[in-house]
């Protein structure tokens, strides 16, 4: 403890020396400013985290030891407080460090982030406002990182865990998302939805982890094949992928499936004997956005699913384009 922290007015009781102590040793900064806005009290963890003595600080204007607060918010703050009479809080989302403190010994180093409150008083006649200065540093941190794990974990819950690419959910929000954009704008919007061919006998063959291999390289080798950053390659589910394809007609969309089917026929990796290709193979199901007929999602995806049933129907490697017009 030391009495240069702490220039009182006369002790009023026979605590004042209890007062003294206490803000020395207060693990946050206080300060006092009298009506012209000078330093009367300036306590000891003020002057570890400045580097600025009590003796170097008291009976000076505080806007005179820091120069670089004078015009800022805090300066309106104090203002606003002693005119109102009113306590202030400085936000630390509108200002994170204004006073000069740093972790004790580091001065140059990271500002500590800090919370500010400012409390007008009145004590005899005289008008006071105590400042008072709380490192929330760990908190800020804290926070921070768990901001980071939270974006961490969305991002996971948007990603399938065998193939990297996006997973159902993704899919279901990026459909409804494109669906409303289509809604609103072009009206251009196609889905696709593919199913790796006879992929039952794939996995009686080869074993439940090739077929696991396979699935990582067959998505890997069609989300390789969508460039345009709004589109979308999802595992929609098992052995079945779909991509969302914004600003995309039916007719590029189905040159788009045909490009993914040719691709994975091109990959040439070997296939179960009860297959009915001797390489693994994609079927594609093509459904586009109609303002009038296709204009939600379950309808878009049903379409799409059945023309992916026609094309297996057709015998699979194939894709299959859903038209409007009913077959007569
Ligand atoms: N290895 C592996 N297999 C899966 C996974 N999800 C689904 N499957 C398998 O995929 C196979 C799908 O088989 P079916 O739905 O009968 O269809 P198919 O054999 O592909 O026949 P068609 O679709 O008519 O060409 C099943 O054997 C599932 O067990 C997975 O995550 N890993």
């Amino acid at each position: 403890m030391t009495d240069s922290t702490i220039a009182t007015p006369a002790a009023a009781s026979g605590h004042a020396h209890l007062s003294t102590r206490i803000l020395a040793l207060a693990s946050m900064g206080l300060m006092v400013l009298d009506h012209e806005l000078r330093v009367v009290v300036w306590n000891q963890w003020l002057a570890s985290h400045a580097g600025l003595s009590a003796s170097r600080v008291l009976g000076r204007p505080l806007f005179e030891v820091f120069p670089e607060l004078a015009g800022q918010r805090l300066e309106q703050l104090v203002q606003s407080a002693m005119q109102s009479k009113l306590p202030q809080r400085l936000s630390p989302a509108s200002q994170r460090a204004p006073f000069p403190l740093y972790a004790s010994g580091t001065w140059g180093g990271e500002r500590i982030e800090q919370a500010v409150a400012v409390t007008p008083f009145t004590e005899g006649k005289q008008h006071y406002c105590l400042i008072e200065v709380a490192d929330i540093s760990i908190t800020v941190d804290k926070e921070k990182q768990l901001r980071g794990q939270a974006e961490a974990l969305r991002a996971q819950s948007y990603v399938d865990g065998l193939t990297g690419i996006a997973n159902r959910r993704h899919f279901d929000v990026a459909l409804d998302r494109e669906l409303r954009r289509a809604q609103r704008n072009s009206g251009q919007l196609s889905l696709l939805l593919m199913d790796i061919d006879s992929f039952k006998a794939y996995n009686d063959h080869f074993g439940h982890q090739q077929g696991d291999a396979c699935l990582t390289a067959v998505a890997e080798a069609f989300a390789g094949m969508l460039q345009r950053p709004a589109d979308l390659a999802a595992r929609y589910g098992g052995e079945e992928f779909a991509a969302v394809l914004p600003d995309t007609s039916a007719e590029q969309a189905a040159q788009h499936a045909e490009a993914i089917r040719a691709r994975v026929a091109s990959l040439q990796l070997p296939h179960a004997p009860a297959a009915t290709r001797p390489y693994v193979t994609l079927s594609i199901g093509v459904a586009s956005f109609h303002r009038e007929h296709l204009s939600d999602a379950a309808s878009l995806l049903a379409a799409a699913d059945s023309c992916l049933y026609q094309a297996k129907r057709n015998g699979r490697d194939r894709v299959e384009l859903h038209s409007l017009t009913p077959a007569a």
